[in-house]
């Protein structure tokens, strides 16, 4: 494949291992992908995933609730780091935060997240476990575009995901993820290569 021209910018946010965010370096690695990841940023300090992004090079940031004196501020300095980097897309990987009315405001309806259900089922926390709980045989992974609610967002991509008997919320969100980094790839691959829209929560490539 040709390398494509213009690669769009992504900025990834993170709270954990970060291996949906090595999904995305890898992928980025390849020129025909379409896009790179231009900063990694966490809500907290130690995490794999911002560990990922400095050993590919990619500048970091930390934005931790207790360096600012309200919510609000930390969610408007959030959205400022966030815009120096100038992304086309900002992509919420296991970022375990909800993110408020000034970052909404900046970058809204170019950000999206990745959760670990299949919307709007299990919303939150803990999908896996939520989901295993209830007794439900078939979960999996959605990616939807973030609104000012939780995990409500216009749909993008869902993945599913068969639930075991023998499975306790590790294993079960295990499998998920292994299903949930192929699809993150391959979606947001997508939006970056064909662009897309929103209508009536139809999201809709091209
Ligand atoms: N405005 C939105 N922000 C985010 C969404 C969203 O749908 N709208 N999705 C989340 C990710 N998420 C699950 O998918 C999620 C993450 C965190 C929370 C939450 O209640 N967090 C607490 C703190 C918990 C902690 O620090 O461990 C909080 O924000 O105070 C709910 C859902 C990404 N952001
Ligand atoms: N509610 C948000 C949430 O549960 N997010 C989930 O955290 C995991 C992060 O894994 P990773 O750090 O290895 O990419 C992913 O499964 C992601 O969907």
């Amino acid at each position: 494949m040709p390398p494509t021209p213009n690669p769009a910018r992504l900025v990834v946010l993170v709270s954990g291992a970060g291996t949906n965010l090595q999904a995305l370096l890898d992928a980025c690695a390849e020129d025909s992908y379409g896009a790179r990841v231009a900063a990694a940023g966490a809500d907290r300090d130690g995490t794999g995933g911002l560990a990922r992004a400095e050993r590919a090079g990619v500048p970091t940031f930390v934005h931790r609730l207790d360096q600012f004196a309200t919510r609000a501020d930390w969610d408007a300095a959030l959205a400022g780091t966030v815009a120096a980097f100038e992304p086309d897309l900002i992509v919420l990987a296991g970022f375990m935060k909800l993110v408020g009315r000034d970052f909404l405001a900046a970058h809204g309806g170019r950000v999206v997240n990745t959760h670990p259900a299949l919307c709007p089922a299990f919303p939150g926390t803990d999908g896996p476990g939520d989901a295993l709980a209830y007794g439900v045989k078939v979960t999996g992974a959605t990616l939807f575009v973030v609104d000012d609610g939780v995990d409500t967002g216009p749909i993008v991509a869902q993945v599913p995901v068969p639930v075991l008997d023998e499975d306790d919320p590790a294993t079960l969100h295990e499998r998920i993820k292994v299903a949930e980094r192929q699809m993150l790839v391959e979606t947001v691959g997508r939006m970056a290569r064909e662009g897309f829209t929103i209508t009536d929560r139809k999201v809709r490539f091209g």
